[in-house]
């Protein structure tokens, strides 16, 4: 045993990840409902059938014109055609014009044989049977010409897209009522400790309120996955591995927190030491974790601490849901900022401080949180980066150059 109590040697994080990934496949592909398939990942080209606009059609409600007949239109002289009818938009009947005459037309509908531009309605006096039209336009005005959108075979969204409003507008517009997609990962979201009563009754002496379940299937929602909470468990490891049994059938994985350190009643490790492997791994915090496949299910156990539980998910659980979603398993953006403040830290272990964006007159700082504690949920709900100081550095000192993680807004 080392000074610090560990037993053996610590698993660097890109280790425990590099393992974690290594057991995750992508979902199978699903065809779905369009707005089933909302929030999920394109596993499709998606090429349209036709052009869009499929027909030249008119971008203004007025009259569909001989742009010639009215070149010489003005205020004072303005030039009277004959109204020979009225096309809508979803009129399918085909209608012409030849000079001389016009027709009334509405926004979308499809331009008559032979005219070439339109006369919004308000360059006019509105006439039905005959009209007076105040001022020229040229050939071409207000007409949205067929394929000016997209032309026919075009690909208009690539695989590896996730789809939102815009996405599910286009998938609509190119005459798709189904999609090839990564589904969203659905994900079982169980805390374990006798302790943890639900948020909304009361607490009696030694109980908290559950947060962490809340915490992780929110971000297991953010993170493009369907998550669904359980009632916490008590710490009896029969339940436990009873209760991950039930939620097989539902899962593509499951998280669980708690019961996995050095305590006399660290249930989750004790129901599945022999089927998953526990590790300690070399980051601060979130050291305890533990990882396997229970029937082929991916489970994650995160240590219970609400701060290791929400770290460890951003750090391995985050970039698995990704690769499960057939995305690259990328952690959250990083990007290099200036620390305001001096940071100590253990060396030999990465460091995931709290910490809070500002923008100064020379770039980007951050600002690490007074309390770093692992149960100080108040400065990570306060946070909106994690300060990533490697393993090496044991002083950072203000002014550095220093890695954060942004948490999604
Ligand atoms: N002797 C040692 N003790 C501990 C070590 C160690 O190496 N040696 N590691 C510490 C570290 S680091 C962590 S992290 C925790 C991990 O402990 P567990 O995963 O076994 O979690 P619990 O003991 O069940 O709980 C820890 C802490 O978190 C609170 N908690 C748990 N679940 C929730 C929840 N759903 N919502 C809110 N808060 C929760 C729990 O009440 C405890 O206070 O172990 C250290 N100990
Ligand atoms: O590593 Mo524990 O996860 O620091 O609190």
């Amino acid at each position: 045993m080392n000074a610090s109590g560990d037993a053996g040697r610590l698993r660097s994080v890109d280790e425990h990840l590099a393992g974690i990934l290594g057991e995750i496949p992508p979902l199978p592909t699903l065809d779905l409902a369009l707005l089933e398939a909302e929030g999920t990942i394109l596993a499709e080209p998606v090429t349209a059938p036709v052009a869009l606009p499929p027909f030249d059609n008119s971008a203004m409600d007025g009259y569909a014109v001989v742009a010639a007949d009215v070149a010489g239109a003005s205020a004072d002289v303005p030039v009277t055609l004959s109204v020979i009818g009225d096309v809508a938009a979803g009129d399918t009947g085909m209608s012409a014009i030849r000079p001389g005459l016009c027709t009334r037309i509405m926004t979308g509908a499809p331009m008559p044989a032979g005219a070439d531009a339109v006369v919004p309605v308000e360059w006019t006096d509105g006439g039905t049977v005959s009209v007076r039209i105040g001022r020229p336009a040229e050939p071409g005005h207000f007409i949205r010409r067929a394929g000016e959108d997209v032309a026919a075979g075009q690909v208009v969204l690539q695989p590896g897209v996730r789809l939102r409003a815009p996405q599910i507008g286009m998938l609509a517009a190119v005459g798709r009522a189904r999609v090839n997609v990564r589904p969203r990962p659905r994900v079982v979201v169980l805390s374990t400790g006798d302790e943890l009563v639900e948020p909304g009754s009361s607490l009696a002496p030694g109980q908290i309120w559950d947060s962490n379940s809340y915490m992780l299937t929110s971000a297991v929602n953010e993170a493009g996955g369907d998550g669904f909470r359980q009632s916490a468990l008590s710490d009896a490891p029969e339940k436990v591995l009873e209760s991950l049994e039930d939620q097989l059938v539902r899962a593509d994985a499951i998280i669980t927190t708690g019961g996995v350190s050095m305590g006399a009643r660290d249930v989750v490790k004790e129901a599945l030491t022999g089927t998953l492997t526990f590790s300690k791994v070399a980051m601060r915090p979130g050291k305890p974790q533990g990882f396997g496949l229970l029937r082929g299910v991916p489970i994650f156990t995160l240590p219970g601490n609400p701060v290791s539980a929400y770290v460890s998910f951003q750090v391995f659980v985050r970039p698995a849901l990704r690769a499960m979603q057939g995305l690259p398993a990328r952690p959250l953006e990083s990007r290099t900022v200036t620390l305001t403040d001096d940071v100590r830290s253990p060396a030999g272990l990465r460091h995931y401080l709290r910490g809070r964006l500002s923008s100064g007159p020379d770039g980007v700082a951050v600002t690490p949180a007074e309390a770093q504690g692992s149960h100080q949920m108040a400065a990570l709900a306060s946070a909106d980066a994690l300060i990533v100081i490697p393993e090496e550095a044991d002083f950072v000192p203000a002014g550095s150059r220093v890695a954060v993680l942004r948490l999604p807004r």
